[in-house]
């Protein structure tokens, strides 16, 4: 694909999604959402109940074979996990269309990864999205490889917008932006059990302290993006002096949570980087 024959769903350009899992059947809706025609998506699934599953859900065509689904393909996604993605690219590299725009979800793996197993030339763009993708709250960053210029980044924009925030940055930072976005829902949902935990040991009911600690998080993150104000400056509204809050968050502090959760991000950056080490050449 030219980048000047491809800017908008329209077009028609064919899309094949390699792994139709969590994330390519989230990035499968999404294009649907922004408008791409079922007959311009192709997904290659090897899990038979999955790409069922993916058939009914779109009516698109999906198949076992990565060289079926990348024939004539002009946007490749792959939503493998890392430890597939060498073996998903030797099937991709004789079937791929050259210019045409690769672009992969996969954790840790840096663009020169795919790169030196595309021809010459492939546009990569890698993307770090999150589960919250699923209901249309995700926030995902995306970065250009050494062939991607900025239309490439448009067309994968335009391609994520209908799973939240897309916002470009350097692919360095993408580590980081694993750390903080990426795996960021699971350290909320630990966070959530835990406060559920503590809910039950006071005597509340589960299902009821599950309910209440989702909606205030979900509450005081929409008023942390509304409103302007700093995390600090909110932190202090809840906090009354000689109050509860002030109670909670001190023996928090005294427990260690700015430790608990720096070294959390640092773990999840350090293992992006240790995949790219691990599967790379
Ligand atoms: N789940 C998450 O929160 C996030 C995941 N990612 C990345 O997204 C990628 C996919 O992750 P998930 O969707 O969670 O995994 P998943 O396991 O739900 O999906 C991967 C799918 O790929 C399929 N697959 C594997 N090899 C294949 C092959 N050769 N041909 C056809 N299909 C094949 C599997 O059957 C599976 O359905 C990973 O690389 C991960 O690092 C990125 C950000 C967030
Ligand atoms: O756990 C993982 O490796 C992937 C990447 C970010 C979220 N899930």
């Amino acid at each position: 694909m030219s980048e000047e024959t491809m800017t908008s769903p329209s077009e028609s350009p064919r899309v094949a999604v390699i792994g139709g899992g969590v994330m390519g059947g989230t990035i499968i809706t999404a294009i649907r959402v922004a408008g791409w025609p079922v007959e311009g998506i192709a997904v290659a699934e090897k899990d038979r109940d999955r790409a069922g599953a993916l058939e009914e859900a779109h009516g698109i065509h999906a198949s076992e074979s990565i060289g079926e689904a990348v024939d004539g393909a002009e946007v490749i996604v792959i939503a493998v996990k890392p430890q597939d993605a060498d073996s998903a690219l030797a099937q991709i590299a004789p079937a791929y269309k050259p210019g045409a725009l690769v672009i992969t979800v996969a954790a840790g793996l840096p663009t020169s990864f795919y790169e030196s197993r595309l021809p010459e030339g492939a546009p990569v763009v890698r993307c770090m999205p999150n589960t919250p993708a699923i209901v249309a709250r995700g926030a995902t960053a995306i970065a250009a490889g050494s062939h991607a210029s900025s239309q490439h980044l448009g067309i994968a924009e335009s391609m994520l917008r209908a799973t939240g925030l897309v916002v470009t940055v350097a692919e360095e930072d993408l580590d980081a932006v694993t750390a903080v976005s990426g795996s960021g829902p699971a350290y909320f949902y630990a966070v959530v059990e835990a406060l559920t935990e503590a809910g039950v040991a006071h005597g509340l009911d589960r299902t009821l302290a599950t309910q209440l600690a989702a909606q205030t998080f979900v509450g005081a993150a929409q008023l942390l993006m509304e409103s302007g104000d700093t995390p600090q400056t909110l932190r202090r509204r809840v906090s009354s002096p000689g109050g509860t809050t002030i109670a909670a968050l001190d023996a928090m502090e005294h427990a260690g949570l700015q430790g608990v959760v720096s070294a959390g991000a640092n773990a999840a950056a350090a293992r992006s980087k240790e995949l790219a080490q691990e599967l790379g050449d």
